[in-house]
């Protein structure tokens, strides 16, 4: 995964500190048996960390480049990651569209970009309904694999402490995975590139073949330099991002780091609070704002000036470079009324966080039949309206953050390939959000590629 240096290699993985979490209001946590949630936290605590506090801290670096306006971040993943998809070829197939994705994007921005896998933890939802009902019989809604099981019935629904247990062990085997696949050549840039040739000889060829005419050139070139030989080129730094939703689970991961005596989640390299629960007197914003790691707050269409910039008071009272980003989900007929006039209101601050676009959630509508489902015009059309706000507001369009996955699911409609919304069913996968599908997600890399590329107003 990230290149590790000998000094962070070096660095002790930190104790588990007794800490007194204070008690503060927390939204969408699961309701345990507080006997059996006692036994799993004793364990929970001792358990490896996931991640080292210097992995964590090489990413609040890179991420204070993207703030700085020399690179952008890719964030991608599942809504809902879950145990049963924990296999080989899933995480094989999510990691090759995220490479996939940024080999295009590297070339449309024309600088480095950040590579961040939406997995080995989102394994939690926040739901709009504590409850489910089908048939007349009612029972607790799915709040992801962490917390419950999918399946309809009582025993699936009750919320299960030894499932953190679970979530843990099936993110420590995703991350296992990710590292090998991001460290020992799969990344290779020359294979990521001819997978990308694939994509273009299929319906995408008309629409996007100048560009890839042009990576392919700007390859060939690296090959005939020789500079394709070069390890660098045969490994990519790669991190783990969830939403730190479930308190039971992130607060046991904290360590305390022995080269500073600071306090890292070692859940995942960056973790973010969600819209439904980033309430600035809450016990999620309290959580990120004591821990090292860099750190997103999701930002809906309600957010304002008064509200952002208390966020950053609390999560980044200092202004660290690379410490705090904003993911905005606006709507993609919302962002442009709403969010060049929330930067601008900013002033100078909007310079010292990161920004980046999640085109998902503000677009979610429920199809005929019956499915949660996203126009990948919409989700588009939302990243277009993100590019154009910063433009007006003078800031630096960070990055984007989406949920997808690498199979060939039907679960967005649209696209070059379109999925259309009598499709939806064939291959409907997701436990919670729909996801674009592998060819959906290289499509949007490529229309975002030309966004950065030639600028949008
Ligand atoms: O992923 C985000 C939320 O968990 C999800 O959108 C909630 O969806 P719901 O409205 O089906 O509960
Ligand atoms: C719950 C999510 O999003 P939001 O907090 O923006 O609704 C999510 O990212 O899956
Ligand atoms: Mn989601």
């Amino acid at each position: 995964m990230v290149r590790v240096s000998t000094d962070i290699a070096g660095t002790p993985v930190g104790s588990t500190p007794s800490i007194d979490w204070p008690d503060l209001p927390a939204r969408q946590q699961p309701s345990w048996d507080p006997a059996e949630l006692a036994q799993v936290l004793a364990v929970l605590s001792t358990y490896p960390p996931l991640v080292f506090a210097g992995e964590a801290d090489l990413l609040r670096q890179r991420m204070a480049e993207v703030s700085a306006g020399r690179a952008f971040t890719l964030q991608g993943g599942d809504c809902a990651e879950t145990l049963a998809d924990v296999t080989g070829p899933n995480i094989r197939d999510r990691i090759k569209t995220i490479l996939q994705m940024a080999v295009v994007l590297t070339y449309g921005a024309g600088m480095p970009i950040v590579k961040v896998g939406r997995m080995a933890g989102q394994f939690a939802k926040p739901r709009s309904s504590d409850s489910e009902t089908r048939d007349g019989v009612t029972l607790p809604a799915y709040r992801g694999d962490m917390v419950n099981g999918f399946e309809f019935t009582e025993a699936s629904r009750r919320h299960d402490p030894d499932r953190l247990l679970r979530a843990y062990h099936a993110s420590s085997a995703t991350l296992n995975l990710v590292r090998g696949f991001t460290s020992g050549g799969f990344a290779d840039l020359r294979s990521v590139h001819a997978w990308n040739k694939g994509f273009i000889q299929g319906p995408a060829q008309a629409r996007y073949e100048q560009m890839a005419h042009q990576i392919d050139r700007a390859v060939r070139f690296l090959e005939a330099s020789g500079v394709a030989e070069a390890e660098e080129m045969r490994r990519v730094e790669f991190y783990s991002a969830h939403e730190a939703l479930v308190l039971d689970y992130e607060r046991p991961m904290v360590r305390r780091d022995h080269r500073t005596g600071l306090l890292y989640d070692t859940s995942s390299h960056f973790v973010w609070v969600g819209e439904r629960t980033r309430d600035l007197d809450g016990a999620h914003i309290d959580f990120v704002s004591r821990i090292r790691n860099p750190v997103g707050v999701k930002l809906g269409p309600s957010a304002d000036r008064d509200t952002v910039l208390r966020l950053m008071d609390k999560v980044d009272p200092e202004r660290e470079p690379g410490r705090l980003t904003f993911i905005t989900r606006m709507g993609a007929g919302t962002v442009r009324d709403v969010l060049p006039a929330l930067l601008t209101s900013l002033g100078e601050e909007a310079h010292r966080v990161s920004w980046v676009c999640d085109p998902m959630h503000g677009n979610t509508f429920t199809s005929p039949s019956g499915h949660k489902t996203r126009r990948f015009e919409d989700v588009v059309d939302e990243v277009r309206g993100f590019f154009a706000s910063h433009a007006e507001a003078g800031t630096h369009p960070g990055g984007i953050h989406v949920e997808l996955t690498g199979n060939d699911v039907t679960e967005c409609v649209g696209g070059v390939n379109p999925v259309d919304l009598d499709d939806l069913g064939l291959r409907y996968e997701t436990l919670c959000d729909p996801r674009l599908n592998h060819q959906q997600s290289l499509e949007l890399a490529f229309v975002v590629a030309e966004m950065l590329e030639k600028g949008v107003r």
